[in-house]
């Protein structure tokens, strides 16, 4: 018989990875919080909600989330939104006790200010490793080339998992920086509204560029006070998910950048959006976080005060490339 992942969250991610790790050869269990999507899976192979149009393996099954409570499950993908995840690793803690889990999650909790790995360190007894990189979840469903980093403090975990997910369209490379990787994971998100922003209001190919660029910088400056090294932002964690999510038109943080600049509030956007774009959330926690450790993070700064105080991205542009001027160094 072949082992068995279990997938806890049944958005678009944990679903790709679901039908990833079948068509591995895995046997796949998808706990999912909405019924439809429960439904869906078990009787149609489809994922209608988050995944619509991609017929999946069918010999994955679905589970509601909270009959997690009554399971055990010794290896399991992590997919809960970043905000949520906290609740649903309380419902997990007996059955993921000692067991070996991925996390696939983005993102920095707003009430606390801590990355993923963290908050799921604090609430899960398991063994933890993390998933990142640039990798639409639509484009691994249709079996598209894709490479992403998978990092781990135990070189047997994260070698378990790079063959789990490993294939002739997905190739995982490990690393030992989990914060490292975390944190390109997060922050990108935030740059990614930024360059929707700057590219729906028109300003250029120049800017984009520009707003990458820098973007890496604030993302490597904060991830170094955090004790991540430096290699890691020039890799598929760090540049790569950056250039990713802030160009690719997949992107759901880039759309919301996008929905700004046509003039639409942040209520307006999040209102009718059923996925989440974790930038939303990061660009509040990590607007906080650079404030407590004393980062320069401009950018971030200024998608926060877009999103959350009605600053007007006109004037954000203007504070931009008016402060002081200095070096290019990240220090
Ligand atoms: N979609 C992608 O292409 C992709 C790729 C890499 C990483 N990620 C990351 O994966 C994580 C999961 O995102 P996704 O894209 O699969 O989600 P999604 O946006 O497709 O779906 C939303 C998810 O949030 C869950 N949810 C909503 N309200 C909830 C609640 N109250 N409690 C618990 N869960 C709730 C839903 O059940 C669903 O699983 C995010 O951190 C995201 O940044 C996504
Ligand atoms: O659609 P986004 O903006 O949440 O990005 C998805 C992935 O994180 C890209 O690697």
């Amino acid at each position: 018989m072949s082992e068995c992942i279990s997938i806890i969250g049944g958005g678009s991610w944990g679903t790709a990875l679901a039908d990833l790790i079948a068509g591995n050869g895995y046997e796949v269990t998808v706990f999912a919080k909405e019924k439809e999507v429960v439904g869906g899976i078990n009787k149609d192979n489809e994922n209608g909600l988050f995944l619509a149009g991609h017929k999946l393996h069918s010999s994955i099954k679905a589970e509601a989330l909270e009959k997690i409570k009554e399971s055990k499950v010794p290896r399991a993908v992590w997919a809960v939104p970043t905000q949520f995840s906290r609740d649903v690793a309380a419902m997990a803690l007996h059955a993921l006790e000692h067991s070996s889990v991925m996390i696939a999650t983005k993102g920095i909790e707003i009430s606390t200010g801590e990355l993923i790995y963290d908050i799921l360190s604090e609430e899960l007894n398991s063994n933890l490793t993390i998933l990142s990189g640039p990798s639409f979840a639509k484009e691994v469903a249709a079996k598209k080339p894709t490479a992403v980093s998978i990092a781990s403090n135990d070189e047997k975990e994260r070698s378990y998992w790079q063959e789990i997910v490993s294939n002739t369209f997905f190739r995982a490379y490990t690393s030992e920086d989990v914060i490292g990787v975390e944190v390109g994971g997060a922050i990108k998100n935030v740059i990614a509204i930024a360059t929707g922003i700057s590219d729906g209001l028109g300003f250029g190919l120049n800017a984009r560029a520009g707003l990458i660029t820098r973007g890496l910088a604030e993302i490597t400056r904060l991830g170094l006070s955090l004790g991540a090294k430096h290699e890691t932002f020039m890799g598929l964690s760090g540049m790569g998910d950056l250039v990713l999510t802030a160009t690719g038109d997949l992107s759901r943080n880039r759309n919301v950048g996008l929905k700004i600049a046509e003039g639409l509030s942040l209520k307006e956007i999040t209102e009718n959006m059923k996925m989440v774009a974790e930038g939303v959330f990061t660009a509040k926690a990590a607007h906080f976080l650079a404030e407590k450790v004393k980062v320069e993070m401009p950018i971030t700064n200024e998608v926060y005060k877009i999103l959350y105080e009605d600053k007007k991205p006109y004037q954000s542009v203007m504070d931009l490339m008016s402060r002081d001027l200095k070096s290019e160094s990240v220090k």
